[in-house]
């Protein structure tokens, strides 16, 4: 397969964050405003930290006022409602971000649904979930999912009439909102997971493949499609035989790539467009509260 068959996330983030940086200094002077981010991080997990702070510095690279949020492990969930409280009623404040994991003594539902739906800058809150599923209103849209779909639409066109999709993986952060936004865009979606019976078969449909289940390359190349334009989501750490640690994704890449007509590698496929949408999301609020349309992106 050639190189020009993989899809560059990394290039087409960074293109992306330009475009934002645009619209925040419009915003700026048009209206004096400054979009702003807070990013509550509880914990100390290692990944989420690196996370936190390139969700920092990024929005401060786009000219947006960054809030960075950092509570220890033994935070309550009340303590947590607090500050999502003070975080809704800040007017400087327009995208809350709180970082997954939590810790186990906090029910993560009760803290995303708290957050103002205008500011929910994750799209993750029962109101932006339903939005998304009904067409009712304007919801926020998961980051993740709706780079997936850009990186899509920029290699297949915008509307996806009659390709067949399969998203692999159910997940409320990634595979139902995915299945909407491919629907939305025509495509004929189906969601299998891994107790799906016959889950290679269900692949080799696929025109479009979104691997979210997040196991190490469990997708085959064997289970693409010729020609199919493949999404891998997965993000996953393993132990190489020297010892070492490398990241891959949930489709087995150098398999796939021989298979695929475009893939996404991992890293720098699918992970640098999740911040990328995250600060476009949040200079989308900005517009909004600001009394503004919806910028162009
Ligand atoms: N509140 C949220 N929590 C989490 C989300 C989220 O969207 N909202 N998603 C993930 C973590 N995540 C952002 O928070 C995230 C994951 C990965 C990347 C990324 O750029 N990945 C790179 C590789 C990074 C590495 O070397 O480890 C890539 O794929 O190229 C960005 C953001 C869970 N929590
Ligand atoms: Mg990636």
């Amino acid at each position: 397969m050639s190189s020009s068959n993989v899809i560059d996330g990394k290039a087409f983030a960074a293109g992306l964050r330009g475009r934002v940086a645009e619209k925040v200094a419009e915003l700026k002077s048009q209206k004096g405003v400054v979009p702003g981010l807070a990013v509550v991080l509880v914990g100390e997990d290692p990944a989420s930290q690196v996370y936190v702070r390139n969700k920092a510095k990024q929005t401060l690279e786009a000219g947006m006022q960054s809030f960075e949020h950092k509570l220890p492990d033994t935070t309550t969930q009340d303590d947590l409602l607090a500050l999502v409280a003070q975080l809704n009623a800040d007017p400087q404040v327009h995208g809350i971000l709180v970082q997954l994991p939590l810790p186990k003594q906090i029910d993560a539902n009760a803290v995303i649904g708290s957050i103002e739906p205008a500011k929910d800058v994750d799209g993750f809150n029962v109101v932006n979930a339903g939005r998304l599923m009904t067409g009712a209103g304007k919801p926020m849209v998961p980051c993740t999912p709706l780079g997936c779909l850009l990186l899509l639409q920029d290699r297949l066109g915008k509307d996806l009439s009659g390709k067949r999709a399969v998203v692999v993986g159910r997940s409320n952060i990634v595979g139902k909102p995915m299945a909407q936004l491919l629907l939305g865009a025509n495509a004929t979606v189906t969601i299998a997971h891994s107790r799906t019976a016959d889950l290679p078969g269900e692949c080799r449909n696929a025109d479009i493949l979104i691997a979210a289940v997040g196991r190490p390359e469990m997708i085959k190349g064997d289970w693409v499609k010729p020609g199919a334009t493949v999404i891998d989501v997965g993000i996953n750490r393993i132990e190489t035989p020297e010892g070492k640690t490398r990241l891959v994704g949930d489709v087995a890449y150098s398999e796939a790539a021989e298979v695929a007509g475009a893939i996404t590698p991992v890293p720098g496929g699918v992970g640098p467009m999740t911040i990328a949408v995250l600060l476009a999301n949040c200079v989308t609020s900005a517009y909004r509260a600001a009394g503004l349309d919806d910028p162009a992106l």
